[in-house]
């Protein structure tokens, strides 16, 4: 049987990197590769995009878009990473522990958008409170999150690794702070809030890793359950699921946003009492945030074990 062609548009930059470094080593895949010095070359690049059973697109959302519309045939499927998509019409939205058949949308899609990775981490614990009635769709949630500064591509990679970083990028920086970041969209679209989080995102100097946290009253949640009973809500949701796990902070211990960092894993972990829940995600921007979600979805989408090439530890 002749093994599916797959092609990174964008290898050289920090996700399609990633995606190269699960995929390099398999054997059940053929993958495509360009020449480097014609790597932003629009024929030869159309020429592998339209060569390709899957593409993976690793790319400012601009130039995503210029290579679905490089795509002329019936053939080529996508998964993109940017932002580009992720509310689009025609587009599945790429998080499968939110399908109960994550094969039978996911795996039948010709055009999927991987989640962004703020958008990961806020959604892994709202969504499935938001389906549940648990947490009222107009809820005034508010968010914040805590990235490495790979998240921010090569560019703020080359700042945090100068020789010549000023003193701020010494401390944690608060950003977004127009409340206009580029995941509100699909944070309310796909966790069927009313309206977006008032969301904070702070970007650190580390590699990467994230902890995204919101926060609840639980006197406004319906039940009114207490923090544990949220931690078993969400630990029943997620049963079986090979990628996310949940757990309950008995201790009062310190939370590190670099946790899971070099894991593709996402672990819920729900902290509070009878009056007040915050439930932090605890994943790897590079891992379920970008690269390993897109794995995880191309695998989906190719009919493999959905871990396949992925770190589970
Ligand atoms: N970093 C992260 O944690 C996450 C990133 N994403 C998204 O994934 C996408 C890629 O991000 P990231 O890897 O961080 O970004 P990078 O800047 O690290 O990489 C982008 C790559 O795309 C290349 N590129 C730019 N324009 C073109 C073009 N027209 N044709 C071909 N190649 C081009 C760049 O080339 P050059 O090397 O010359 O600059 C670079 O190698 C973005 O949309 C981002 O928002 C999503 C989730 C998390
Ligand atoms: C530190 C930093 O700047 N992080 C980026 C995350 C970008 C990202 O990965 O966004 P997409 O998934 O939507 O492409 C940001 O918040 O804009």
């Amino acid at each position: 049987m002749n093994k599916p062609k797959v092609y990174i548009d964008g290898k050289e930059g920090t996700t399609g990197l990633q995606i190269y470094e699960r995929l390099g080593a398999r054997e059940d895949i053929d993958l495509l590769l360009i020449d480097e010095e014609k790597r932003k070359d629009v024929e030869e690049r159309k020429k592998l995009l339209n060569a390709a059973d899957l593409v993976f697109l690793c790319l400012p959302d601009a130039a995503a878009k210029e290579a679905v519309a490089l795509i002329e045939n019936d053939h080529t499927r996508v998964i993109d990473a940017s932002t580009a998509h992720r509310t689009a019409k025609g587009w599945v939205y790429g998080f499968p522990e939110f399908y109960r058949y994550p094969g039978e949308v996911i795996g039948q899609a010709a055009r999927v958008a991987n989640p962004g990775c703020h958008a990961t981490g806020f959604l892994s614990s709202t969504m499935p409170l938001v389906s549940l009635h648990i947490l009222p769709k107009d809820y005034p949630l508010t968010c914040y999150s805590l990235t490495g500064y790979s998240g921010g591509g090569k560019k703020m990679i080359a700042e945090y690794e100068s020789g010549e970083k000023g003193k701020d990028l010494y401390s944690p920086r608060i950003y977004g702070t127009n409340l206009r970041h580029k995941h509100l969209n699909e944070m309310r679209k796909i966790s069927g809030l009313d309206q977006p989080p008032v969301f904070c995102p702070v970007v650190d100097d580390y590699y990467k890793g994230m902890a995204t946290t919101i926060m609840l009253h639980n006197k406004y949640l319906l039940g009114q359950p207490t923090a544990k009973e949220i931690y078993h809500i969400l630990m029943a949701y997620y049963a079986g699921q090979k990628l996310i796990s949940v757990r309950y902070e008995e201790e009062g211990g310190m939370l590190p946003a670099n946790a899971l960092a070099g894991s593709d894993r996402l672990e819920l972990v729900v902290c509070g009492h009878e009056e007040q829940t915050i439930v932090t995600a605890l994943f790897d921007n590079l891992g379920k945030g970008a690269s390993g979600a897109a794995v995880q979805n191309m695998n989906i989408m190719l009919g493999l074990d959905e871990t396949t090439g992925l770190h589970l530890d």
